[in-house]
């Protein structure tokens, strides 16, 4: 049977915190404000612009500035995405087994296309990506299990042979949605209080990127 991996990119494949939290604090600096120690931005990372305003500026997007702030942010990031943005370690080595054992993989990202394309190629995950789907990608951004059913209907599998690995509660829930099976990527961002990963209810957690393939492995023995 041929497989799909699908993976998130913010806390699962890439580690892009350094650059959010670089541009959530640049909006301080704005502001006159102190930065924020690194470790209190890092877990709002995979919530993209809303989480790292909240966290960084207590900024809810009903403050009548959020917009303008928003605008700014992403301004700022887009000039300096990369200075510290890297694979997690291990990840490197986890795709290349991915491709050696004939599986494709993608890209479902709430990251928007502008952004999350250049980030692919600056990775040098172009190439073997069989696709990258974006937080405009579809209508709907996760929670919303659209972005996933057009990854895999985009690369010609069904749901059932594909798998979702996130860092996000959100992930999951869209995973499930999709009726794909699913991972959490434990290393990531979400935090990894044991109780709260386990009530995600996904397929297995992955306290490493090493420990990814074998939650693959083994779904993919149980759905041959
Ligand atoms: O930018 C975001 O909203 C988070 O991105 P992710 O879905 O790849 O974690
Ligand atoms: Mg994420």
């Amino acid at each position: 049977m041929r497989k799909l991996v699908l993976f998130d990119f913010d806390g699962t494949l890439a580690d892009t915190a350094p650059d959010l939290a670089a541009a959530a604090n640049k909006q301080r600096a704005r502001r006159g404000l102190a930065p924020l120690p690194y470790e209190t931005l890092r877990p709002y990372a995979s919530h993209g612009a809303r989480g790292l305003l909240k966290a960084g500026l207590d900024m809810g997007t009903d403050h009548p500035d959020y917009e303008d702030c928003k605008q700014q942010f992403l301004a700022d990031y887009e000039q300096d995405m990369t200075t510290h943005t890297r694979l997690f370690p291990g990840v490197d080595e986890l795709l290349a087994k991915l491709k050696q054992h004939g599986y494709a993989w993608g890209i479902v990202t709430n990251k928007m296309e502008y952004l999350a394309i250049p980030l692919v190629v600056h990775l040098g995950l172009y190439t073997d990506c069989a696709i990258t789907v974006g937080g405009d990608t579809t209508d709907h951004p996760k929670p919303h299990p659209a972005p996933l059913l057009h990854a895999a209907e985009k690369t010609g599998f069904e749901p059932s042979e594909c798998i979702y690995v996130g860092d996000d509660e959100r992930d999951i829930v869209a995973g499930k949605a999709a009726g794909m099976a699913t991972v959490v990527a434990a290393y990531g961002y979400c935090g990894t209080e044991t109780a709260m990963l386990q009530a995600w209810q996904a397929d297995a957690i992955a306290d490493t990127p090493q420990a990814v393939w074998p939650a693959i492995e083994q779904w993919a023995s149980l759905s041959a």
